[in-house]
């Protein structure tokens, strides 16, 4: 059996998580490949090792002096290896880095986060350590040549037998450094998974496997035994950040399982993400809430719209030209709204508004922003009655405003759109109703 074994930043944020990481790896003799992140938050309030990277480059830009930023990092990296008694030698290799910063790309520079780490943990651990940028190929336009990338995962598989591969980032076949979105490293795990036909996707982080709500918002949600990949994939676009939201997608189509894991707590079952859940696993009428806050919405009404051939298409096209992606539609008879990131139009909103004024002609234009987006997620929704009247019963109750809804057409999702200062209590609600509720039946049932 082969297991990929993932390590996320707070996995492998110090010296004290790397001894996890080694219990983890050693105790079972499937977990051969192992894939890590950049040193993470080693408490809250700390930084990344990524962004501390990124601020690197933000000097750099603006010709700021970043000595002691990058010393900061090297004690980062130099302290995890003094602490193992390791003998890679950081000092060499970080002052070598350090005295061309301007020379590097920016991707470059933000790749050194897995880079060292994993030369630090695969001498740790006694594998090889394989560059990323040797075998996770990227065509020009950022996306990965899973052709040439296989060829290259299973000949270093067969070479080296087992080995540590830094996550989040590859490089052109002309050597250009070329980097994941953020999380990306989740994305390198599932992609090594398909090329060397692992037969479980391990990803260990911080927390017992998927909750069901964010724990930075509701105190110790349910977690979540087992999860489709079309539920994950809801949750994660929605704000879920435990597994990166493209990250299924390498394994899915070859039918490998993730499973998500805790390192602080190994013997904890987590989660299990797979194609469909058997019949009696994890019963609840929903699975879990995510969401995210800074949408814009933008409406259009028009008298006899629905008669008016092409008008959302005509509408669609002004955002295309804007470089705007589009997140949901939901429609009336005689008008429509378009929701989009807020970030994406910060720059863009009013001429977008105002082409849609000169090239539709609409009765209205308007806009609402610091839109918050909610999403319910549930494969047992679909089969049985009463959800959305108990999700918009808790907002009610709880005097929060509904500005939009909207349900996914193989309906295991509710979005709704809330005001962003109202969103946290929102998820606390909706949890509350639907969670805690379960729970309290459920304690009910097994005290009968
Ligand atoms: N529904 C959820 N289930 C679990 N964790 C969640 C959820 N939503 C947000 N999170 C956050 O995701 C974090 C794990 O993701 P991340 O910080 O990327 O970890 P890592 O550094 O291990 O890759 C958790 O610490 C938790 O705060
Ligand atoms: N280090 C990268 C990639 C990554 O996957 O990190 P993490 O495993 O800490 O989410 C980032 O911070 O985006």
């Amino acid at each position: 059996m082969i297991k990929i074994a993932k390590f996320g930043g707070s996995s492998v944020a110090s010296a004290e998580q790397f001894r996890k990481v080694k219990d983890i790896v050693e105790s079972d003799p499937d977990r051969r490949f192992v894939v890590v992140s950049a040193a993470g938050k080693r408490f809250s309030g700390d930084n990344k090792i990524t962004d501390l990277l990124l601020l690197v480059n933000a000097h750099v830009q603006y010709h700021v002096d970043c000595t002691a930023l990058l010393a900061d990092i090297q004690r980062r990296f130099q302290d995890i290896a003094d602490e193992l008694g390791l003998k890679w030698p950081v000092a060499e290799k970080f002052e070598a880095f350090a005295r061309n910063i301007k020379k590097h790309s920016p991707e470059y520079v933000v790749s050194r986060g897995e880079w060292f780490t994993a030369n630090l943990m695969a001498e740790y651990l006694g594998l090889s350590f394989v560059d990323a940028a040797d075998v996770m190929v990227f065509h020009h336009d950022g996306s990965v040549d899973m052709e040439r990338t296989a060829i290259r995962l299973k000949d270093v598989m067969v070479r080296n037998g087992s080995f540590v591969l830094p996550g989040f980032y590859g490089a052109t076949v002309d050597g250009q450094i070329k980097l994941f979105d953020r999380g990306g490293g989740d994305i390198t795990g599932a992609i090594l998974a398909r090329c060397i036909n692992a037969d479980l996707y391990e990803n260990w982080t911080d927390v017992s496997g998927f909750l069901s709500a964010d724990p930075r918002i509701v105190d110790s949600p349910r977690s979540i035994k087992r999860i489709t990949f079309d539920e994950m994939r809801e949750l994660s676009y929605m704000g879920a950040s435990v597994l990166q939201e493209e990250a299924i997608f390498p394994v899915r189509e070859v039918n490998i399982p993730i499973q998500i894991k805790n390192t602080n707590r190994p013997q904890d079952e987590g989660t299990i993400i797979r194609e469909s859940a058997e019949a009696g696993e994890d019963e609840h009428l929903i699975t879990g809430i995510a969401g995210k806050r800074d949408f814009v919405s933008v409406h259009i009404k028009k008298a006899h719209m629905s008669g008016e051939v092409g008008l959302v298409r005509k509408t669609l096209a002004i955002f295309e030209r804007y470089g705007v992606s589009v997140e949901h539609i939901p429609t009336g008879v005689d008008s429509f709204g378009v929701i989009v990131n807020g970030a994406d139009v910060r720059n863009s909103v009013y001429s977008i508004i105002s082409d849609i004024r000169k090239e539709i002609n609409p009765d209205d234009v308007s806009m609402v922003d610091k839109l918050a987006l909610l999403s319910v997620v549930g494969r047992n929704m679909s089969k049985r009655s009463g959800t959305s009247g108990k999700v918009f019963g808790a907002l009610g109750d709880a005097g929060i405003n509904i500005r939009m809804i909207t349900q996914s057409s193989q309906e295991i999702s509710i979005i709704m759109g809330v005001n962003n200062e109202d969103f946290e209590r929102a998820i606390k609600v909706i949890y509350e109703r639907f969670v805690a509720d379960e729970m309290v039946c459920a304690g009910a049932a097994e005290v009968q």
